[in-house]
């Protein structure tokens, strides 16, 4: 699969003058639950309304939706309100009743996405069809198996393809539900530029105190939408309580979210930003320069250890370096995270040269 400009055409068709805005409730749990949030966004920037039909659960015993008759819900969502409709599928049989009900828009959630086998069942399933499809990420971040779940359905001969991104995985304590990892999103965005790229801020934060920066965050990033939860009365929803907002929350939040342009064309800007843009790309050359020395002073000490048969892993004085560059990237208005990632990177680089003296 190629980047190509058509692949947004879908989007593009739809000539919006904001985001793209996907909202509805996290599970569809009753009739009127279903028609009462739809009425409530109908007159809303919200372009397609969601409701999870089908709810894979972590562990078994909680509220695993619906079922089919939430897919009638749907149909009389679009018939009362306009809205056009989107939910989750997960195999061939969901597929199949999603399409006769004639729902607009599947997405294939992060717990498919990771399987192969999975996704090559939904892409069967799906073949010729003219709806849109909206894969989200697996739940661990790998691009390849969300670029190849991707593909499968693209060699399906569909045409009118996304990714949501809805963070990942972690076993570490972070104010996250699931850490967003944006890099790897942007490593997305440079592979398909052209692929519309929808942001679930609500699977990311867990919670609905941080929907607001993190849909920020997204649209900073050049994002083409947002996927967000909304309940008419969250506190008591059937699944994801703590993460959904309100009707009234999302209208104010579309409205607060500042949507920037891609690039500026006065002159003013262009003049600012290519200088400081050669201030950055000279940085950028002393720092190679300075990696490049530092790695010379590695392999002496490589050279060294070579000669006295001492081991090329020192913990006691790699766990020392980088307590003093937390401390001192602290001082310049660096991160913790990003010195530790930084210097692992330049620990392991270092590593590597020893190794191939080593053994030379
Ligand atoms: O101090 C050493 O012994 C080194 O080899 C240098 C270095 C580094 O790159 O800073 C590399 C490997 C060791 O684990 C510790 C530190």
């Amino acid at each position: 699969m190629e980047n190509n400009q058509q692949m947004r055409k879908w989007l593009d068709d739809m000539n919006l003058s904001h985001p793209l805005v996907i909202a509805g409730p996290c599970s569809a749990e009753t009739e009127d639950q279903v028609l009462k949030i739809a009425h409530d966004l109908k007159d809303t920037d919200v372009n397609y309304y969601r409701a999870g039909i089908w709810k894979p659960r972590t562990r078994p015993g909680n509220f695993e939706g619906v079922g089919a008759l939430g897919l009638k819900w749907l149909q009389k969502v679009k018939e009362e309100t306009g809205l056009k409709t989107t939910t989750e599928v997960a195999n061939a049989t969901h597929v199949k009743l999603a399409l006769e009900h004639d729902i607009d828009m599947l997405w294939i959630g992060a717990r498919s996405t990771v399987s192969p086998f999975i996704m090559q069942e939904i892409a069967d399933a799906l073949e010729g069809t003219d709806k849109i499809v909206l894969v989200k990420n697996p739940v661990n971040p790998d691009l390849s198996l969300w670029l190849g779940g991707i593909e499968r359905l693209h060699t399906a001969g569909i045409t009118k393809l996304g990714a949501i991104h809805r963070g990942f995985s972690t076993y570490k304590k972070t104010k996250y539900r699931n850490i967003p990892e944006w890099q790897l999103a942007i490593e997305f965005q440079n592979k398909f530029p052209d692929m519309p790229l929808i942001c679930d801020p609500s699977h990311i934060a867990g919670k609905r105190d941080l929907v607001f920066d993190i849909s920020q965050t997204a649209l900073d990033l050049n994002y083409d939408g947002l996927m967000v939860e909304t309940h008419h009365d969250p506190n008591n929803a059937w699944s994801d309580a703590a993460q959904q907002v309100t009707p009234s929350n999302l209208v104010h939040m579309m409205r607060d979210l500042k949507i920037r342009k891609e690039t500026d064309e006065a002159s003013e800007y262009n003049k600012k930003i290519s200088g400081l843009r050669t201030q950055i790309d000279e940085l950028d050359n002393e720092l190679l320069e300075l990696l490049g020395n530092r790695m010379k002073v590695s392999d002496e000490i490589g050279q060294l250890k070579k000669q006295r048969n001492v081991a090329v892993l020192q913990s006691n004085r790699w766990n020392a370096i980088l307590g003093r560059m937390i401390l001192e990237g602290e001082t310049k208005g660096l991160s913790e995270e990003f010195v530790l990632r930084m210097f692992k990177a330049i620990h392991q680089e270092s590593i590597n040269h020893q190794e191939k003296i080593i053994k030379a």
